[in-house]
């Protein structure tokens, strides 16, 4: 591994140790294997609420003689967080609450991937999230992990609630507009698509291949809890009150989100100013890459970059910002090492920086 050849080198690097807990989740295991190549990251120990005591790779056989760590049961995280500088948590919503505030009591960060702590408001949480949140006391200190938006305040950091894939996607595409006061902000309507692997490995009956494969559907009609969490920080870029449509798909692949939408905008604007514009905010920016050519989500596939595309119906004065993004990767684990990453002063894109794979 790169970490042993470089301290054979003689090179004094500094490593810092992580725990992963849900490293048996999709989202957990993308983590795993992007960490596996992280210069100055240790994988002190893996967590698992159903595995406990059992061989990683005997459960993602794609690690086979690779990697051998024995998961701990989740109920023994809080006994090993003495031997952690951060812990990961990709768990189901509702389970982040109580090991954070423990994890934060010993001086470990955290980032979390799951949704607790990325609303502000916590009737807000309990309202689209139909859970209760013991976690309010930590809201107020959370940064909310989209990083391009962020990053100085997640260098600092201590908790950062990563984004949601849809979120992640959406607002990377509407933030030169929000900024701007381009676009009409009650008018926005995103139209999004998902691979199954965002539904997570757990879920059963919606992704057993005869459900998912040779249809697609929307689901979550005005009801999808991302859609709070898009509103709330695309409020703050804006600087007044966004209030949008959010409809997710679900389409037979196993990765990739699309993200479609459309707005009204404020005055004329030609595509090719709009795409300067876009190229200007995100100029500097690795991971975004701004396009002519219609993103799709092969060009993504297993990368942590976001693809972005802009472009004007002169008909209608409609804008629409089309992005790509993997979800497990910019939507979930990439975009949580990059946090990780800044947190600890290391080099951004250290262990993201590879081309997405095709086909
Ligand atoms: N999948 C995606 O594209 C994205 C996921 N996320 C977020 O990441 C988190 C994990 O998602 P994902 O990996 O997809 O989900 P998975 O269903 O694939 O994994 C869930 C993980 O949580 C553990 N777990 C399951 N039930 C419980 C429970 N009752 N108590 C404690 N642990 C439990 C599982 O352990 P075990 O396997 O041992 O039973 C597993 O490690 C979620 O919060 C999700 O919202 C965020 C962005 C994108
Ligand atoms: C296809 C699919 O089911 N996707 C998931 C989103 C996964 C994700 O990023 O969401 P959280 O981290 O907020 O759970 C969903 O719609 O619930």
């Amino acid at each position: 591994m790169i970490k042993e050849n470089i301290k054979k080198k003689g090179v004094d690097i500094k490593v810092k140790k992580v725990g992963i807990l849900g490293a048996t989740g999709y989202a957990g295991q993308q983590l795993l294997w992007l960490l596996r190549n992280h210069p100055n990251v240790e994988i002190e120990f893996i967590a698992s609420y159903s595995h406990g005591g059992q061989d990683f790779s005997r459960i993602y056989g794609n690690y086979f003689g690779e990697f051998t760590k024995v998961c701990i049961p989740n109920t023994d995280v809080k006994e090993r967080l003495g031997d952690i500088d951060l812990l990961f948590i990709a768990l189901p919503h509702g389970k982040a609450f109580e090991i954070t505030q423990m994890a934060l009591d010993r001086g470990v960060r955290v980032v979390d991937l799951g949704a607790d702590f990325r609303l502000d408001d916590s009737e807000k949480y309990e309202e689209w999230y139909g859970k209760t949140c013991d976690g309010k006391k930590n809201l107020s200190e959370a940064v909310y992990g989209l990083t391009e938006l962020n990053r100085e305040k997640i260098r600092e950091s201590r908790l950062v609630a990563n984004p949601g894939c849809y979120p992640t996607a959406s607002l990377l595409a509407l933030i030169p507009l929000l900024k701007r006061g381009l676009i009409q902000s009650n008018s926005i309507i995103i139209d999004a698509k998902s691979g199954v692997s965002g539904a997570g490995r757990g879920s059963v009956t919606q992704t057993l291949m005869c459900e998912c494969s040779e249809t697609i559907k929307a689901y979550a009609v005005t009801t999808h809890r991302h859609t709070p969490e898009i509103e709330q920080e695309a409020s703050k870029v804006a600087n007044e009150e966004v209030k949008l449509t959010f409809t997710p798909h679900l389409v037979p692949m196993n990765r990739g989100i699309l993200s479609v939408i459309y707005g009204d905008l404020k005055r004329e604007i030609d595509d090719e100013s709009l795409r300067k514009l876009y190229e200007k905010e995100y100029s500097g920016e690795k991971f975004i890459r701004i396009k002519e050519e219609l993103p799709e989500t092969r060009w993504v596939k297993g990368g942590n970059y976001c693809d972005i595309s802009v472009k004007v119906d002169k008909r209608t004065g409609r804008v629409i910002v089309v992005s790509a993004i993997d979800n497990l990767v910019k939507g979930a684990a990439g975009q949580a090492v990059q946090n990780m990453n800044l947190m600890f002063g290391f080099e951004e894109a250290t262990a993201i920086d590879f081309i997405s794979i095709f086909p």
